[in-house]
């Protein structure tokens, strides 16, 4: 979220609605690697995905802060281009998601239509990893500011990575050297925007349900709307919980892949923008998101990748409600996971499938109904498809979607459905998995190199990439 100038312009939030309790984490305390901080985050990562991120206090931060300030003046004249023209640089799906995508292309929960504008800029392009593409004016002036952007928002998640990967014993970088600047993924900086919603529209919901597909996102919003489905909650209009936009913050959520990686210890949870409540619904509503996506090629074919294994291991668990000990020994007999994530992955594979009263994995010594089985087996998904397979043929490039809810047919929709409960771990075997050791890149960690200016005069000096989003469905 931008800053207070940002926020002095829109109606306040109210007081009265129900909001998700996360944690406010500094930018600064994490780049210095302060270990209360770090913890702090891990656990907001691993109960709801969800965290305010404070960049107030952090030089980086407040840079980027002025750019995501750039990035909603540039949102606002990119919308004010109006549909006719946009419509020539409309998203192509399922390939291209780049591109603008005028509102009630989607279905929300509810069945009606989505009333949120979006265009996506596609990273690759701004950073020269792809032959340039055909932008609209704004967006081809302020190249370099995007640019910036991206590099600024890049380090900032890598250095949430670097927390991670030491929470979770993992060797520096084993998280964010998949997400390379220099490498093609389907990264994106995505400008949204609502219309006012004082008048009753037929749906109050503007983006329904949905997880998001990448690696992580950073969010930037002023006025609220953006609700998420707590943990293991049913998905109910009661249950559904408010995250008030802070000032001097940017919102960051955990995104699938990343649950993935880490065999669900880290959890992303379904989360949608309704009309923004009490006096806020007079406002347009704009945010920006940098939704970081892994790029497809990176996926090793390699099986002895840790993340691998324990993403297969998951699976075979829950289908087979086997000892989960056995499993590994049998199919992956030289190669073991980091013991802290394999301890954590395997404890949340037993008490997650049990726990949940929407249940979605069989218990201890049932035969795996098929009503029970994980999304990529289900509804939402093709329900003959291997669960290894990457989402190619599923969710596609991007984050925008998954077959069979788009209005047009287009065969893909914006996110990962869900049906029942808020359980990260359903959405575990349907990313591919990107591997490889990549060279250490620098961020600015002020622990390490100062509190320096981190103006992106080298791009080699802030790097590193990727993020997405899925679907879902709610009610209301
Ligand atoms: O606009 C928002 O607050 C959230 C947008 C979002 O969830 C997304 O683009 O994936
Ligand atoms: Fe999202």
């Amino acid at each position: 979220m931008p800053t207070e100038k940002y926020f002095d312009q829109a109606p306040p939030f109210p007081e009265d609605v129900p909001k998700l309790s996360i944690p406010s984490i500094s930018l600064l305390s994490l780049q210095n690697g302060d270990s209360e901080t770090t913890q702090k985050m891990y656990e907001a990562c691993q109960v709801d995905g969800f965290f305010i991120l404070d960049l107030s206090e952090s030089d980086g931060g407040k840079l980027l802060l002025q750019n995501a300030e750039q990035m909603f003046e540039l949102a606002g004249e990119v919308f004010a281009l109006g549909s006719e023209i946009l419509e020539t640089f409309a998203y192509q799906p399922p390939h291209d998601l780049t591109g603008y995508k005028s509102t009630g292309k989607l279905r929300t929960d509810d069945g009606k239509l989505d009333l949120i504008e979006m265009y996506n800029i596609n990273q690759d392009d701004m950073v020269g990893n792809s032959p340039p593409r055909r932008n609209p004016d704004p967006i081809q002036r302020h190249r370099e500011n995007i640019k910036e952007f991206i590099h600024l928002c890049h380090s900032v998640v890598t250095i949430i990575q670097h927390r991670l990967e030491e929470q979770l014993g993992l060797k520096p970088d084993q998280l964010s050297s998949f997400n390379s600047l220099h490498d093609q993924s389907d990264t994106s900086v995505r400008l949204l925007r609502t219309q006012t919603q004082t008048v009753t529209k037929e749906s109050s919901i503007a983006l329904g349900g949905h997880t998001d597909i990448g690696t992580i996102t950073l969010l930037f919003n002023v006025v609220g709307g953006l609700q998420v489905l707590p943990a293991n909650k049913e998905n109910l209009p009661a249950n559904w919980r408010y995250i008030r936009p802070q000032p001097n913050c940017a919102i960051v959520n955990i995104g699938d892949t990343t649950v993935e990686w880490t065999g669900g210890v880290l959890r992303s949870s379904l989360h949608r923008v309704i009309k923004p409540p009490g006096e806020q619904a007079h406002a347009v509503r704009q945010s920006v998101a940098y939704e970081v996506t892994s790029h497809e090629s990176r996926a090793s074919e390699d099986p002895t990748e840790q993340f691998k294994i324990i993403k297969l291991l998951s699976c075979y668990a829950i289908q087979s409600s086997s000892s989960v000990s056995t499993i590994i020994f049998q199919k992956f007999p030289l190669y073991l996971p980091s013991p802290k994530i394999l301890q954590l992955s395997l404890n949340i594979i037993m008490t997650r499938s049990h726990k949940v009263t929407d249940r979605e994995y069989p218990a201890e010594g049932e035969m795996p109904a098929r009503e029970n089985l994980p999304r990529y087996f289900a509804k939402s998904g093709p329900t003959d498809a291997d669960p290894r397979k990457t989402k190619k043929d599923g969710g596609g490039k991007g984050n925008w979607g998954r077959s069979g809810e788009e209005v047009h047919d287009y065969g893909y929709t914006m996110n990962n459905a869900r049906r029942r409960s808020n359980s990260s771990i359903q959405g575990l075997a349907d990313f591919r998995t990107k591997f490889e050791t990549i060279e250490p890149e620098p961020v600015f960690e002020e622990k390490l190199h100062g509190p320096g200016d981190v103006r992106v005069a080298d791009e080699n000096a802030v790097t590193k990439v990727e993020s997405t989003s899925s679907s879902a469905e709610s009610e209301n």
